[in-house]
């Protein structure tokens, strides 16, 4: 897991070999130990170089070590013994110095960068601490503010960056190893102590305590209850403040409380979910292994709204000709200048120039007869996408991939008008679609392997997380928040306030609870959808009773906020009141306590305190129960792929791993209990009927979430 190699003459050459990132294991440390031992012991040896294999330094401590007993040599001191030794160790970085990595590279005493590598210590974003001296040594090479940012928020920085903080020597654009090497012969007569970060004093800022209570507020601020990045605070601190040998001490001690605690162990799961999410297999058997995706070299989107301008963007931004349809002369010209206005902002942001010159822009469908996938982007409704699909299939060429953007309807339907329903495939983005992550890719029972590895393929080369889901109302997202955003109006009616819910999901970790979300996203288009399935509206049977619809029981609520034209922020109001339209500061408003209590009089609901904890309890478990069910019909094929979607489209707290992790945490026979009590107390609402899953788990002694996938036998997996 080290190999060991004398180069000119005298300099060991030690090279991790781990692949893919070359993660410290215990393998690896055992073999750093084993060849630093060799190469300070050679007398022949006058200096060393520590680089990695295949072009990568090291990817740090091995998460998947986390989970059992620590065992092989400890990192601490083995890094303590590179440092002290009296021969000259360069670290040549290539790829990534990240965590341990960087932790190892900040024991060398010299550092070479090539210059396409990433250095950081993003140990905070998997809920612990630097804890093999980063917390102390960086500090005392890069100073305070630069280290405390760093390592609160976890982020990688450039070659070019870390030379201009001071992080390493030399960023090359020739072979690192090469380099360090030459570098290495030149240091053999230069002094060492000044290069022993552990023996640096730590240059202190003089307004240290006001910088440090400025960070914790913004980290209470942005990362609400979540406990690394207010620890690695107290980390900096101690190397402001202590010696070596004490800071060293506290990060230890501080290391403790974070390594087994319940966030850390969220905050990793959520690292591997999102890796395993895009390890898709279909019920054919193909996956995302033995399955190539087309090339896309051209793509056409329809419909220049809210999704179809940000899919536009997210196309031209990673190089893809884009060809933007609408269907008049003025919806043309203003979807125009705001794709090019987001695109131009988007390049400033990231300091690139516009690629104005790959859109095009038109009215006619027939301009699309070349292009390799279109993604429709039109009005949620299903006639007129299917009069676009039709359309398409008589222009596009019969290779040409044909994708919906709905965010809910029937795929299957879609690909049943054209002539390549293999070739139909959804893929539901987010919005802002520019901004948000996720992307759903909804795999029709007739969409081909190809179709679905293009897809997903394309969703990663646009910098999406994508997840493949099967066909069904709603898909795996939009399916869940029904009965979240159900349990929130059922308690309103039964003596809750619209901030009162928000608060207790906010306190929970979501950065907006579920009605200021509503206001953001507007009202007024789930009334729409209610009004379509015959919820609401003019269709609705008078003698249908008024709190009951399609033979369950349903809050019409959300309904009389819309009658009312409060459709959230645009219109600066609805569940809450803005100072104007379009505003962001979101307030009680006495006209929904009115209202609210107006129909708790006339239906004869005696208003009850509700406690934080019912709430959140009847949102989440009523959202987890549906993943289940969704696990059940095969639409999802694993928990992680669920909770990716919920961390990357819905905002679930990271810390909290995803709907599905949460309710393993709470403990699975505590969920079965609780929804087994609020369903006994309301019987008409089937959401909070514990899921056959569910009570399978429970029954089989609650299994971890890794290992659901062994007891879910579905009948007919959609993917
Ligand atoms: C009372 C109790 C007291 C207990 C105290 C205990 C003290 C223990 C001592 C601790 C010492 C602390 C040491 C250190 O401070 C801690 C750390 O180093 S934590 C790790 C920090 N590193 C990271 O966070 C990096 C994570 N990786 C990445 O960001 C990316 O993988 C990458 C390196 C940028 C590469 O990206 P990509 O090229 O896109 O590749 P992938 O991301 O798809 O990864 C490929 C493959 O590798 C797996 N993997 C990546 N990194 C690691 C890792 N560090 N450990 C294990 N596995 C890793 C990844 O899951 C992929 O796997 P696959 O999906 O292919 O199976």
């Amino acid at each position: 897991m080290a190999r060991y190699e004398l180069v000119k003459r005298s300099v060991a050459l030690i090279t991790l070999t781990n692949p893919p990132v070359n993660a410290l294991s215990s393998a690896v440390r055992h073999g750093i130990a084993k060849t630093m031992e060799r190469a300070l012991s050679d007398p022949k040896v006058t200096a060393v170089v520590i680089c990695g294999e295949n072009g990568r330094f090291c990817g740090g401590a091995d998460i998947r070590e986390f989970a059992g007993p620590l065992r092989g040599p400890p990192l601490v001191p083995l890094l303590d013994l590179i440092e002290a030794g009296e021969k000259p160790v360069v670290a040549a970085i290539e790829g990534v110095a990240l965590g341990g990595g960087l932790e190892l590279a900040l024991v060398c005493h010299y550092r070479i960068a090539h210059f396409k590598a990433r250095l950081g210590l993003p140990e905070v974003t998997l809920g612990i601490l630097p804890a093999a001296g980063g917390t102390q040594r960086l500090p005392r090479l890069i100073g305070i503010p630069a280290a405390l940012e760093l390592i609160t928020t976890g982020r990688h920085v450039s070659a070019q960056e870390a030379l201009k903080l001071g992080i390493v020597d030399q960023v090359t654009e020739q072979n690192a190893c090469e380099v360090a090497v030459e570098f290495a012969l030149r240091a053999i007569a230069k002094p060492l102590s000044s290069r022993r970060l552990s023996s640096l004093t730590t240059p202190c800022p003089p307004n240290l305590d006001a910088l440090l209570e400025a960070v914790t507020m913004q980290i209470q601020k942005k990362a609400r209850g979540v406990m690394a990045p207010l620890a690695c605070v107290q980390a900096v601190r101690a190397a402001a403040t202590m010696p070596y040998s004490q800071g060293i001490k506290r990060e230890s001690e501080l290391m403790a409380t974070l390594f087994h605690s319940g966030q850390a162990r969220a905050l990793q799961y959520c690292f591997f979910a999102e890796r395993t999410a895009g390890k898709w297999t279909l019920p054919s058997g193909a996956q995302w292994n033995d399955t190539k995706p087309r090339e896309i070299r051209s793509a056409a989107v329809i419909g220049l709204g809210t999704m179809g301008r940000g899919i536009a963007v997210s196309l031209a931004r990673v190089g893809i000709p884009v060809i933007a349809v609408e269907s008049d002369k003025k919806l043309l010209e203003t979807g125009r200048q705001m794709v090019i206005g987001m695109l131009e902002r988007d390049a400033k942001r990231r300091g690139v120039s516009a690629s104005l010159n790959l859109l095009k822009f038109t009215l006619s469908l027939e301009d699309l007869k070349d292009v390799d996938l279109v993604i429709e982007a039109v009005f949620e409704d299903m006639a007129l996408k299917k009069s676009v699909f039709r359309e398409l299939s008589k222009v596009c060429r019969p290779a040409t991939l044909l994708c919906t953007n709905t965010s809910g309807l029937d795929v299957d339907a879609l690909a049943g008008v054209t002539d390549r329903p293999q070739l139909v495939i959804g893929m539901h983005f987010f919005s802002p679609a520019h901004v948000m992550k996720l992307l759903e890719v909804v795999c029709g029972p007739r969409s081909s392997s190809e179709t679905v590895a293009t897809a997903m393929s394309l969703g990663k080369r646009m910098g999406k997380v994508s997840v493949a889901v099967g066909n069904c109302p709603g898909f795996v997202g939009n399916r869940m928040l029904k009965p979240y955003s159900d349990q929130a109006s059922f308690l309103l009616e039964e003596g809750a306030t619209p901030e009162q819910i928000d608060k207790a999901l906010e306190d929970f970790g979501f950065a907006m609870g579920v009605f200021r979300m509503s206001d953001l996203a507007g009202l007024d288009v789930g009334w729409r959808v209610r009004k379509e399935s015959g919820l609401t509206g003019p269709d609705v049977d008078p003698k249908n009773p008024p709190r009951w619809r399609q033979g369950r029981k349903y809050c019409p609520i959300p309904d009389m906020v819309c009658e009312q034209g409060r459709f959230g922020q645009k219109t600066g109001r609805g569940w809450y009141v803005y100072d104007k339209p379009g505003g962001t500061n979101a307030k009680p408003d006495p006209l929904i306590q009115n209202l609210l209590e107006t129909y708790r009089s006339r239906y004869g609901i005696k208003p009850r305190n509700i406690t934080d904890q019912e709430i959140i309890e009847r949102c989440l478990f009523a959202l987890a129960n549906e993943g289940f069910r969704i696990l059940e019909d095969g639409i999802a094929a694993r928990p992680e792929d669920i909770d990716v979607i919920y961390l990357f489209g819905y905002g679930f707290p990271r810390h909290r791993g995803g709907p599905m992790f949460y309710a393993s945490m709470v403990g699975l026979q505590r969920v079965l209990e609780r929804l087994e009590h609020y369903h006994q107390a309301h019987p008409d609402v089937p959401h909070l009927e514990p899921s056959p899953l569910l009570k399978k788990l429970v029954a089989c002694g609650s299994p971890p979430v890794q290992k659901w996938r062994e007891h879910i036998k579905t009948m007919h997996s959609h993917l």
